[in-house]
């Protein structure tokens, strides 16, 4: 390898290969031959390839090989032709490298041993290193030259989701210990939050840096807050983030769930797409988050399950409802069901490419 040439193999004054790819461009709200889809969640248990190679594999382990991500990461780019990779992971998985005793229990989700609820456990939460996640390095080197044009998603869990796990000490549904300390504790509560956004912003920066072409930040569970309190307790954190990666040029996705109510403060934080659930149509969605973001989304995932008619006449409305979009990336408004059949996404992708050729 010569000195300029960067891990992906290109030379560093070039731009990446996938820089000219739909998705890229719908992120850029630049025009596209046809509107990209990927999945949240593409790769897993919806893929029968996905169970085989996870055989006799814990969750965490298999994060931490870098030849089994990287095929079980090409692996629903392969089957269903999506315009772009995710890198599989977990958002826990930072959160583990630097030394919380953390588990991911299957069907339940990350379970922490030591939930982090008082000063003194925020010491727990030490910076983290590129090394800490060598593995991460070696699978991104190694897929961004097998993906070639198709480009790769980073990711890693916002602040607020993170501390959610962190305090509850697994998941939840009210999330009554963590906003317990928000109310309670605000200032243990900022300073846990920017802990957390120093992690996740290292823990993009290592992706970014390996070859990843866009990052999406998770905030899954912050539909629990209202704005207000979002605005005063989370964005803070969120965009720190968002700022820590600006430079590098790369589109910065936010998502998450029931945030019809979030959606410009999500866009606000410093993302240039925002991630919607299908709880609001992309046309309002659109008005609420204001010009100059592209917006991704938004079919309800359990609409997988209701048959090819209604799946075409919803995957119709979504893509009515995103018709005057600066920049529209379609997704599910969630993650893949575990129980969905694979052949239904594929047909999804050739659909929403079909119905939107240009
Ligand atoms: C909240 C959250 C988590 N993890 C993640 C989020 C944010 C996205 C979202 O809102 O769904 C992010 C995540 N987790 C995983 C990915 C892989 C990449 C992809 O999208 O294909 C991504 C992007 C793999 C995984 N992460 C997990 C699995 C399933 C574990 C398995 O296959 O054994 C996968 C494929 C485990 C996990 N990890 C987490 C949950 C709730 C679960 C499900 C528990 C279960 O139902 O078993 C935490």
């Amino acid at each position: 390898m010569s000195v300029n040439d960067r891990p992906s193999g290109r030379p560093a004054s070039q731009p990446p290969k996938p820089y000219e790819s739909a998705f890229l461009k719908a992120c850029r709200r630049e025009p596209v031959p046809h509107t990209p889809v990927w999945f949240m969640r593409q790769a897993g248990r919806s893929l029968p390839e996905y169970l085989k190679v996870r055989e006799g594999v814990a969750m965490l382990d298999s994060c931490m090989r870098p030849e089994l991500v990287k095929e079980i990461t090409l692996q629903p780019v392969r089957r269903h032709k999506v315009d772009a990779a995710i890198y599989f992971s977990d958002i826990v998985v930072p959160l583990k490298a630097i030394g919380i005793d953390l588990d991911i229990k299957p069907g339940i989700g990350p379970v922490v041993a030591e939930p982090i609820r008082t000063r003194a456990d925020l010491a727990r939460l030490r910076d983290l290193t590129s090394e800490d996640v060598w593995y991460v390095t070696e699978a991104i080197g190694m897929l961004t030259e097998e993906l070639g044009t198709t480009p790769l998603i980073g990711f890693a869990g916002a602040p607020f989701t993170l501390a959610s796990y962190l305090v509850e000490g697994g998941p939840s549904r009210n999330h009554e210990h963590t906003k317990a300390l928000m109310y309670g504790d605000p200032q243990l509560w900022a300073d846990l939050l920017d802990r957390l956004a120093e992690i996740t912003s290292a823990f993009l920066k290592v992706q970014i840096e390996a070859g990843a072409s866009a990052v999406q930040l998770f905030d899954s569970w912050v539909g629990a807050l209202a704005p207000a309190d979002y605005r005063r307790s989370v964005m803070p954190a969120s965009a720190k983030v968002f700022s820590s990666v600006a430079s590098y040029g790369v589109p910065r996705i936010h998502f998450g769930v029931g945030t019809g109510e979030l959606l410009g403060l999500l866009g606000e934080a410093g993302a240039d797409v925002v991630g919607v659930d299908w709880r609001v149509p992309l046309d309002e969605a659109a008005r609420r988050v204001g010009p100059g973001k592209a917006l991704q989304g938004n079919l309800d995932p359990a609409v997988l399950f209701a048959g090819p008619e209604a799946i075409e006449a919803k995957t119709a409305e979504v893509l009515a409802a995103a018709e005057g979009l600066e920049g529209h990336v379609f997704n599910l408004g969630h993650g893949v069901l575990p129980t969905t059949d694979p052949d239904t996404l594929t047909r999804l992708v050739a659909s929403v490419h079909e119905r939107t050729a240009r």
